[in-house]
């Protein structure tokens, strides 16, 4: 229920006042019942099987034909996809590559439905025991229909395949264990094979889910086909969100099944439904104050320029002041070129840490990068000392360092909570054992991941596997997981599509996925933007809540429990109007994972077609990591016509 408990820490932490005042609006569909919100939920939230099933459940005991219906939806699916390529339906050629489950009863209907409007279709089935009512309707209507044993019988399918213009995949949805194994998976890997290095691929239109992806955590493990168009059943699952296996389902549409969306929370959502929750108010009577001040301790003498691009990311994200604590020369470049950054030590409202700093593998020992790494190591334990109750350790902590190594003074840094982002160089001077970083934001690409897992996990008893760099990006929630519960804090794991994982470590994970970037963001520096506009976003929520709380608040305990759960909401906004300032910048379309408006087999039709057709999508021009910067007020703008 990690969805709610972040929604009602939100609405309490906006509303000021402890819990024992507010009242708890429950389940975040709950919250909203409207058309609109419901097909938001459709489009940018997904459920986990066991909760698919349970919303399946009452609708199959009242009798509901969901099999039909979503037949239907892929039937139509199918004929907008054929229009947007000018194929006549009585022209398409279609094979339906049927399993043995109900994802294959789904795809026999939906053959059935072409057949009947004239399309010339094929069933090609891995299974002996295809669903009976669906074959015998599939086959009454003229579909043909090869089953397949062995190697040799795919060899004689395959140029029929290849020749195709659609492709239905029902070989397995939901149900599927593990990766696709047996003549499914030899199939499939030919095709796969194919998909790669053949001039012609019918476009795949994928049942429920590309079959063989990990339906709740996204991974891709075996042979999968790319799909162009997927059709969900129901509701969104995990995979049609989550990297990798986001990645192949092409284009998304969900098939309105009407499921009670209210019986549980998703488990995944997209950053969208979460990232303007956090957009502060702004006030007539605003100071530069009252809008937060984000501290940054960025950039080195190696990386000069990453010390730039956070402070002009985060001065450009709607705070009122933006302070900078580095080496001197960086001072005096910053200074050149942001006359509005103010400089040394001081208080914040948020912090951002290490960009540009060099990790401990490659810090030349200058004097400059010293000073940094300390500065950040200092800034953490001061941090985390004031999460402990005992007031002597926050003590001791401040008195052994010299006041001009201290960022930050320590006073204002107790209350109220003051979130801090932790990027690049910093993430080695994470100490899991002695640091409580649920306020804090990790910050790591795929590479960094990895090493810190290892790292982390070299330092604990627990028995050690090396993480490879392979194995965060083939599975990114499960690295983000395992990030999460070592060090508490929240873990936004960049990459094209980024995954958060955060909240309080004793509840279920909040899991977000922020996928509206372009690849034209891949570019050096880019990661410096997001820490710093990130941080901003941190620092204006903070202040903002720090001085909209009541003092009661604050001192109860469910305040920090509460900021904890307001943290990857923090996230997800950073990582979130990151990608779309990119997208402004770069001009670029989505290139892939469109989730079109929910389609409802007893509703006309949306223009799916049309929609289709405008795959012509724009793949925008190359930037720099100092465009996104400039689109950022354009983004926040945004933000706060949605908020
Ligand atoms: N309930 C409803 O009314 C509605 C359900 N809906 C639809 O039902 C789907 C879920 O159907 P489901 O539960 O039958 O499972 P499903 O995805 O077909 O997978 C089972 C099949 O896959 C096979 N298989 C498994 N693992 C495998 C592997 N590693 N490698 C190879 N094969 C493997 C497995 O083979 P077996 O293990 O039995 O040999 C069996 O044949 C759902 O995704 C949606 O499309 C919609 O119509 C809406 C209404
Ligand atoms: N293929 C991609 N599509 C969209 N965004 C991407 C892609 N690859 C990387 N990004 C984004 O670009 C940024 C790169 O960050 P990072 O690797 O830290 O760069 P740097 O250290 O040079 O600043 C991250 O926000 C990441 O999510």
């Amino acid at each position: 229920m990690s969805f709610s408990a972040a929604r009602a820490a939100y609405q309490r932490l906006y509303a000021g006042v402890p819990s024992s005042q507010y009242r708890n609006t429950g389940n975040i569909a709950n919250t909203d019942q409207s058309a609109s919100n419901t097909d938001m939920l459709l489009t940018h939230a997904a459920w986990n099987v066991k909760h698919v099933r349970a919303m399946e459940q009452p609708l199959l005991e009242a009798g509901r034909p969901l099999m039909a219906q979503a037949a239907h939806c892929i039937a139509q699916s199918a004929v907008a996809l054929l229009q947007s390529r000018g194929i006549r339906l009585e022209q398409a050629r279609i094979i339906a590559a049927i399993g043995g489950g109900n994802n294959g009863g789904d795809g026999l209907f939906a053959a059935s439905e072409l057949r009947t409007l004239g399309a010339t279709v094929t069933l090609v089935c891995t299974s002996d025991a295809p669903h009976a009512q669906g074959l015998a309707a599939a086959q009454q209507a003229g579909c043909d229909c090869i089953t397949l044993h062995t190697d040799q019988d795919i060899a004689q399918v395959l140029t029929t395949i290849c020749d195709a213009d659609v492709i239905i995949d029902a070989l397995a949805g939901i149900g599927i264990k593990g990766s696709l194994r047996g003549v499914t998976g030899n199939l499939v890997q030919q095709l796969r094979e194919a998909q790669y290095t053949a001039q012609h691929f019918p476009a795949v239109l994928a049942v429920d889910t590309p079959s063989g992806v990990g339906v709740d955590d996204g991974s891709c493990d075996g042979p999968i086909l790319d799909a162009t168009l997927t059709v969900a059943c129901g509701v969104l699952k995990p995979c049609h969100l989550l990297p990798p296996a986001a990645y192949v389902c092409g284009d998304i549409i969900v098939a309105d099944l009407d499921f009670d969306l209210t019986l549980s929370d998703p488990s995944v959502v997209h950053a969208d439904l979460v990232a303007h929750w956090c957009m502060s108010p702004t006030r007539f009577d605003d100071s530069k104050y009252s809008r937060g001040v984000a501290g940054l301790v960025t950039g080195s003498v190696a990386y000069l320029g990453a010390a730039l691009l956070s402070v002009r990311a985060a001065s450009r994200a709607g705070v009122g002041m933006v302070r900078y604590c580095g080496p001197e020369h960086v001072r005096a470049m910053l200074l050149a070129q942001v006359p509005e950054a103010v400089l040394g030590s001081g208080t914040a409202s948020a912090w951002v840490v290490g960009s540009g700093v060099p990790d401990s593998r490659h810090s030349q020992n200058s004097v400059g990068d010293e000073q940094q790494r300390q500065a950040i190591a200092t800034l953490l334990q001061e941090y985390c000392a004031l999460g402990q109750t005992d007031h002597e350790a926050q003590q001791s902590h401040t008195e052994q360092m010299p006041a001009e190594q201290l960022p930050v003074e320590p006073s204002y840094m107790a209350q109220p909570i003051r979130p801090m982002v932790i990027d690049a160089g910093a993430l080695d001077l994470i100490d899991p054992h002695t640091q409580q970083l649920s306020h804090t934001i990790v910050t790591p690409h795929a590479a960094e991941c990895a090493r810190l897992l290892n790292t982390l996990q070299s330092q604990s008893s627990a028995q050690l596997t090396q993480v490879s760099v392979h194995d965060v990006l083939n599975h990114p929630v499960a690295s983000a997981l395992q990030l999460w519960q070592t060090t508490g804090a929240t873990v936004l794991l960049k990459g094209a599509h980024t995954v958060i994982v955060g909240g309080p470590r004793e509840q279920e994970p909040t899991i977000i996925v922020a996928d509206n970037a372009c690849s034209w963001m891949a570019t050096a520096g880019s990661g410096d933007v997001l820490a710093g506009l990130t941080g901003a976003i941190c620092a204006s929520a903070s202040e903002w809540i720090a001085r909209h709380s009541t003092p009661e608040y604050r001192a109860d305990a469910q305040y920090a429990v509460d900021f904890a759960h307001l943290m990857p909401i923090l996230a997800a906004a950073g990582a979130h109007w990151h990608g779309f300032a990119g997208r402004l910048a770069s001009g670029a379309d989505r290139s892939h994972g469109v989730v079109y408006p929910p389609c409802n087999p007893q509703q006309p039709q949306p223009a799916l077609h049309a929609w289709l057709r405008s795959t012509m999508r724009n793949t925008g021009k190359p930037i720099i990591a100092s465009d996104i910067i400039e689109r950022i007020p354009a983004a926040m703008q945004a933000a706060y016509q949605t908020a």
